[in-house]
């Protein structure tokens, strides 16, 4: 039975690792706090992005921002949850008026891992191998090394994509490791991708919690689980997507950690078809302002004309 006044009501998706998630940031919650977890209520919410799995059209194109939080920031602004728990490469770089992300966690494994039923990686797929997935960053990184392959929609969730795997769709995929890892998945990765050749999306592998700008109850709530060294990365990487996002949809890869007391950014952007690509880094104290430098750097390097394409 719910309780009456629980201590918080967590917004989340449905997917096995939304609510793993999900879980994880209520058991947090719940030892932080010194509450029982059934005090903490998890609501479960279908987005636009859960709705258009089926779809064959690349995650960039289903419907823009906010594609996988929408349903949960409105119940978050109508008062109706108080936390959206979000894979934080999920949540749009312009978040709605009256939300904020107040907390990261620490962040998981930011690789992507390849998967393959038959090649040990991509340097061993056949010419012309099918290549799932539907991330344009996955896509142009893979392509850059193999431009042989063909790449086939890939969507899902991440066990659906498992099966697609086995089901012979395609050949190899790419996964982030931090899903699989809190799946209990790890084991299906057939090897795990330097991230010099495949930089992750901006933000993955970090858990984001989300609560309304002005409430401080649950600013306070959420402050034990933030981990300042993830939020600083992450919101340097959220700020270049946000310089790039502004002008174009083209393939983004960003990372950022903290080193010596120092944060470092990198970040790439990429042709669809991968074989151009512009990479710039940096390094400063404030998030913000390094990754506004950063993105401001990609700008400058790849031109005006490069972002022209992308508005026809
Ligand atoms: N868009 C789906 C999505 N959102 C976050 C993750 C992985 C977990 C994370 O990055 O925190 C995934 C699956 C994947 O890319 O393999």
């Amino acid at each position: 039975m719910q309780s009456p006044t629980p201590f918080a009501r967590i917004g989340t998706r449905g997917s096995p690792l939304a609510l793993t998630q999900a879980k994880l940031v209520r058991a947090l919650l719940s030892k932080a706090h010194g509450v029982a977890e059934d005090e903490i209520e998890i609501e479960v919410f279908s987005t636009g992005g859960d709705r258009s799995q089926a779809g064959n059209a690349p995650v960039s194109t289903i419907g823009g921002k906010g594609v996988f939080t929408k349903e949960i920031d409105e119940a978050l602004l109508d008062g109706r949850i108080d936390i959206g728990v979000h894979s934080s490469k999920d949540v749009a770089t312009a978040l709605p008026d009256g939300m904020r992300m107040a907390a990261f966690l620490e962040r998981e494994d930011v690789r992507d891992a390849f998967l393959s039923v038959t090649a040990k990686g991509i340097d061993n797929l056949p010419e012309g191998a099918k290549f799932g997935t539907s991330s344009i960053r996955r896509a142009a990184q893979a392509r850059r090394l193999r431009p042989d392959l063909r790449i086939v929609p890939f969507r899902g969730n991440v066990h659906t994509r498992l099966q697609k795997l086995l089901d012979g769709v395609a050949d190899a995929t790419l996964l982030a490791v931090a899903g699989l890892n809190r799946l209990g998945e790890a084991h299906r990765a057939t090897a795990l991708l330097d991230t010099s050749h495949f930089m992750p999306a901006p933000a993955q592998g970090a858990i984001g919690i989300a609560i309304r700008a002005d409430d401080e109850r649950f600013a306070d709530a959420v402050a034990p689980l933030d981990h300042a060294p993830t939020h600083a990365a992450i919101l340097a990487e959220r700020t270049m997507l946000a310089i790039l996002d502004g002008s174009c949809r083209t393939p983004v890869g960003a990372l950022s950690r903290v080193e010596n007391g120092q944060l470092l950014l990198k970040g790439e952007i990429l042709s669809l078809d991968g074989q151009t690509s512009f990479h710039a880094e940096g390094a400063g104290s404030d998030p913000s302002a390094l990754g506004e430098q950063v993105g401001r750097e990609l700008v400058r390097q790849a031109g005006s004309e490069w972002f022209r394409q992308w508005h026809q």
